[in-house]
């Protein structure tokens, strides 16, 4: 919410075609209606060295125009992006820039926390102290930003006790308070209310429930195809965005909308039946439309990814914390919920789990306390 209004203030400031919005994946860069932080910097998976990506955006006018343009780039959920990727941009930008000033002068604009998801390759390369691992490992990260804050007001979360469990799961503790509360959560018969999304760490679990209760309603099931427009480049990255290329549908399916409607008191609880209009979702390049599809605003919500509920706010959640993998991942799933009403668990949950990165925790101890 704060990230959108200083997105509005930025365009005021600098016009619309110089202001970037980028996130590092598709799914929080179509929320915020920008692109893929890789495809604004057009290096493909960056994997390269700087000079070799150097020469790579040299030889695209496109991509040399987007960077000689911009005044104001915006990152969202800085958490996921790798430390290493953050320091080649920042060459990137001076190098084309011709301009020796951090990040060839761009104002930079980050948000995320840390604590939430890391990037992909977090704890998994040998020796992961000496890499830069976090963006905020990066060479250039202090030298990036004249000012660092941190936002220390909940506005999700109202309820003392659910904020206090929370604040103590994001640094990866959890007293015997906590887990008692928690215990209050376990869903003795290990089969959730069919009503509640159900949050996985893996992709795989998602699909099949999301599969199989569709499949089990027996009802005829309908193919939605998305009507796309725009360059293949840009259709792969509303790819993966939210909105289903093919979503399936019967009667009586769980779904979930996927934009903001305005919807005047129509979607009130106990409300069964409102006519859904298919949506756009755009790809945007400074102020140019690059791509844009035309899909229904739902999307199966039996279950769902905890990295795409991340960002997200939902009512009621039922998660199998036995699965969960890496830093952060039990924290962002627990945070999505309004109050401690709306969860429940599967009975094998073991605090171990509950992991927050020791550098991550050190960054903040510096820098925020
Ligand atoms: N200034 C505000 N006033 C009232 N409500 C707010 C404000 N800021 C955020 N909210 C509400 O709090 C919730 C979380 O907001 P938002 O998703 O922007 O936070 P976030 O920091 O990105 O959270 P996370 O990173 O955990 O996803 C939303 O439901 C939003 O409507």
């Amino acid at each position: 919410m704060l990230i959108q209004e200083i997105i509005k203030l930025l365009r005021k400031l600098h016009g619309k075609k110089e202001v970037s919005v980028t996130a590092p994946t598709g799914i929080v860069a179509c929320s915020l209606g920008g692109q893929t932080l890789h495809s604004f910097a057009g290096v493909g998976l960056a994997k390269a060295d700087a000079e070799t990506l150097l020469s790579k955006v040299l030889d695209n006018k496109r991509v040399l125009r987007r960077w000689r343009m911009v005044k104001a780039l915006v990152v969202d959920e800085i958490s996921m992006v790798e430390g290493e990727f953050f320091d080649k941009l920042e060459y990137l930008a001076r190098m084309i820039r011709e301009n020796d000033e951090p990040w060839g002068g761009i104002q930079l604009v980050v948000s995320g926390d840390f604590l939430q998801l890391p990037p992909i390759s977090v704890g998994k390369k040998k020796n992961s102290d000496s890499d830069k691992e976090y963006a905020f490992e990066a060479d250039s990260w202090d030298q990036s930003f004249q000012l660092q804050v941190g936002l220390n007001t909940i506005f999700r979360q109202s309820d003392p006790q659910l904020i206090k469990l929370l604040q103590g799961i994001r640094k990866g503790e959890l007293d015997d308070e906590g887990l008692e509360l928690l215990e209050q959560c376990r869903c003795i018969d290990n089969e959730p209310d069919e009503t509640v999304v159900r949050l996985f760490p893996r992709i795989a679990d998602v699909s099949r429930v999301n599969d199989m209760r569709l499949k089990g309603l027996g009802e005829e099931i309908i193919v939605y195809e998305a009507f796309d427009r725009g360059e293949r480049h840009w259709i792969d990255q509303l790819d993966r965005g939210i909105a289903p290329n093919n979503l399936q549908l019967c009667k009586g399916a769980r779904v979930m909308l996927t934009k903001n409607l305005n919807v005047k008191g129509q979607l009130v609880t106990g409300a069964t039946e409102m006519v859904m209009k298919p949506l756009t979702w755009n790809v945007e390049v400074g102020d140019k439309i690059r791509a844009t599809r035309l899909q229904l605003p739902l999307i199966l919500a039996w279950a769902m990814s905890i990295h795409k509920s991340q960002g997200m706010t939902v009512d009621r959640l039922h998660t199998n914390l036995s699965k969960a993998f890496g830093f952060g991942m039990i924290y962002v799933a627990l945070s999505r919920l309004r109050s401690l009403d709306g969860l429940s668990f599967s009975s094998d949950f073991h605090p171990s789990k509950i992991k927050a990165h020791p550098k991550v925790l050190e960054y903040y101890k510096n820098h925020f306390e």
